[in-house]
C-alpha cells in the first residue's frame, strides 16, 4: 500500500506569527485522515512551526537543503541542522529553486545524495516546461530530470523518496493538468521507476501531483490511480483550503 500524502508548500510566505496563527489553526480543523500531512515553512519558523504543532500529527518539512556536510557556504542549510531540529523531509528540486537559483540536474543529484545517505526523506520535485508540452516533449524531459538526478541511488534508497510531478506551466497559474494529464504522466513515471529499479519499488512509490491543486479539483485528481497526493502552493496557506484538500483525498 502506497502512502498517501497531501503536503503544503509554503515557499516564501508567513512569517512567525503567521506561521504559529496558520499552524495552530490547521490542527485544530485537521480531518481524520490516513493521509500523511506535511507542511513546509520557510527555515527560519521550522522550529516554531513544530512547537506550535505540539502533539498534532502533522509533519514539518524543510523546502531546501545544501549538499554539503557544512563549511563555506554562506546562507545555506545542511542536513544535519535539519535533522538536529527533528526534521527528517525535505523538498528538493522545486521548479523555482531550478529556475530563480540556478539548480540542475547535476546539482539535485548531488543533494538527493546527501539527504538519502542522511536518512532525510526526499520530496523530489520535476516537471516540464509549456514549450516542452506543446512541442510533444513532456515525456522525454520528465524522464531525463528523474534519470539524471535518481537513477544513481540504490533501489534501498527509494522507501526514502517521494516524487512529485509539477508541471510548469500549472504552478501558481491556475491552470492545472486534467487529471487525465495528471494520471497518465503518474502512469509513465511509475513504469521509467519499474524499468530502472523493478516493479516492487515503482509499485512502493508515491507519486504527488502539483500545480494549482484547489478544494474544487483536489478530488478529481487524487482519484487517478497512480496520483497519491498532491503537493500544493497557494491553497496550504489558506487553512480552510488545505483541509478541504486534504478531506478530498
Ligand atoms: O509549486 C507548487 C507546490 O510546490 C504548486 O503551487 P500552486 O499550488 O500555488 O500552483
Amino acid at each position: 500500500m502506497r502512502t498517501k500524502i497531501v503536503a503544503g508548500n509554503w515557499k516564501m510566505n508567513k512569517n512567525l506569527q503567521e506561521t504559529e496563527a496558520l499552524l495552530t489553526e490547521l490542527s485544530a480543523k485537521l480531518p481524520d485522515t490516513n493521509a500523511t500531512v506535511i507542511v513546509a515553512p520557510t527555515f527560519v519558523n521550522l522550529q516554531a512551526a513544530q512547537t506550535a504543532l505540539g502533539s498534532s500529527t502533522i509533519k514539518v518539512a524543510a523546502q531546501n537543503m545544501h549538499f554539503a556536510e557544512s563549511g563555506a557556504y554562506t546562507g545555506e542549510i545542511s542536513a544535519d541542522m535539519l535533522l538536529s531540529l527533528d526534521i527528517d523531509t525535505v523538498i528538493l528540486g522545486h521548479s523555482e529553486r531550478r529556475a530563480y537559483f540556478g539548480e540542475d540536474d547535476e546539482l539535485l543529484a548531488k543533494k538527493v545524495n546527501t539527504a538519502i545517505e542522511k536518512g532525510l526523506k526526499t520530496i523530489f520535485c520535476f516537471g516540464e516546461e509549456l514549450e516542452d508540452r506543446k512541442s510533444d516533449k513532456h515525456f522525454d524531459v520528465v524522464e531525463s530530470q528523474l534519470k539524471n538526478a535518481l537513477f544513481s541511488l540504490d533501489a534501498s534508497a527509494w522507501k526514502n523518496i517521494v516524487l512529485a510531478y509539477e508541471p510548469v506551466w500549472a504552478i501558481g497559474t491556475g491552470e492545472t493538468a486534467s487529471p487525465e494529464q495528471a494520471q497518465e504522466m503518474h502512469a509513465f513515471i511509475r513504469k521509467t521507476i519499474s524499468d530502472a529499479f523493478g516493479a516492487a519499488v515503482a509499485d512502493e512509490v508515491s507519486i504527488l501531483y502539483g500545480g494549482s491543486v484547489k478544494p474544487g479539483n483536489a478530488g478529481e485528481i487524487f482519484g487517478k490511480p497512480d496520483v497519491d497526493g498532491g503537493l500544493i502552493g497557494g491553497a496550504s496557506l489558506v487553512a480552510d483550503d488545505f483541509v478541504a484538500i486534504i478531506a478530498a483525498i
